[in-house]
């Protein structure tokens, strides 16, 4: 379906009466374009906050603000235009300077308009070895060690730029030496089942909670012929599972990894590695000692930002 959009070109303290007045004529929703908005938004460092994402990129207005509405083709955009631009004239009666208050229509393709936002999302190098391209670019390696994650950015957690699955990663990249079978708990995106596979896992099983986690994964896993071998199921943690892994990990918040470290110690081999991420620094302490208390021996803490990752090893008879 088309859409026509209205923008009007107004002023920071008239924004919320502006868009009050565009939703009132039957709007189906407003985007504020707001210099001021942009300023705060250049601060966040968005690798830090996951995603692949280039703000300095985003046209936006160099002064002042602009907001635009979205009108389904049920609304003659046509008609209300005149008392649109009335209306907004209208609030200097209420001491609000919209100036200048221009209106301007635009037909919006919605297919295009679905896909505007990946224009800002690129390929992003997150480990040494490996880079996260999003599915729609075309990009070639620029090392001969260099391996790619291609990753559509849907709904599920994990561009892979996040510190947590970045630790994730870095932890494979010491623990996976080729062939070993590998668990993935809170998949996610797939992202970390991906990244194995390219470091050279053997056998892997992935799982989460979520169902649009699992379906999200495996439309990842399809975008990458090195993981199509990958199996993908929906699962609580490892409830249920049986079937040794040499590696088991999980990128999951540390009071779901409390009762995962039990599972995990159950499914692992002698010397078998239990890879965690996702501890927020304050918990780093009880989520080591319960890995100690199991019985695990605490081969690395990686750290990054205010967040740990833990290398954790089912010790031999002998130690
Ligand atoms: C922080 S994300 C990690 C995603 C990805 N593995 C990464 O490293 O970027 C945590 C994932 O764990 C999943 N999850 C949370 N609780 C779970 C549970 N009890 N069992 C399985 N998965 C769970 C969430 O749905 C989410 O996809």
């Amino acid at each position: 379906m088309d859409w026509m959009a209205v923008t009007v070109a107004t002023t920071n303290e008239a924004v919320e009466a502006v868009s009050n007045i565009l939703m009132e004529h039957g709007a189906s929703g407003v985007q504020i374009d707001d210099e001021k908005d942009y300023e705060q938004l250049a601060q966040v460092d968005w690798a830090q906050k996951g995603e692949i994402l280039n703000v300095n990129e985003i046209p936006h207005v160099k002064s002042g603000a602009k907001v635009t509405a979205y009108f389904p083709a049920t609304v003659y955009v046509p008609e209300i235009v005149p008392e649109i631009k009335r209306q907004v004239d209208g609030l200097k009666a209420y001491d609000l300077d919209a100036a200048p208050a221009e209106v301007t229509t635009d037909r919006v393709d919605e297919s295009n308009w679905a896909t505007e936002w990946q224009k800002y999302y690129h390929p992003v190098q997150v480990t040494r070895f490996l880079t996260v391209v999003p599915s729609w670019e075309d990009y070639q390696p620029k090392t001969r060690d260099e391996r790619l994650i291609i990753l559509d950015p849907g709904m599920a957690f994990g561009t892979g730029t996040h510190p947590t699955t970045k630790l994730s990663m870095q932890a494979l990249e010491i623990v996976i030496h080729g062939g070993e079978r590998l668990i993935d708990v809170g998949t996610g995106s797939g992202v970390l089942s991906i990244a194995a596979k390219q470091l050279g896992a053997g056998d892997i099983r992935a799982y989460d909670l979520d169902q649009v986690a699992v379906d999200s994964a495996k439309k990842n896993l399809a975008l990458n012929p090195v993981a199509a071998d990958v199996r993908v199921a929906a699962n609580d943690l490892l409830t249920g599972i049986t079937g040794e892994a040499d590696i088991i990990v999980a990128n999951i918040l540390a009071e779901v990894i409390l009762p995962l470290i039990p599972q995990a110690w159950n499914l692992l081999p002698v010397h078998g590695y239990f890879v965690t991420s996702g501890i927020i620094s304050d918990k780093i302490d009880q989520i080591l000692a319960a890995q100690r208390q199991q019985g695990f021996k605490i081969r690395q803490t990686l750290k990054m930002g205010d967040w740990y990752g833990v290398i954790a090893q089912k010790p031999g008879e002998d130690e």
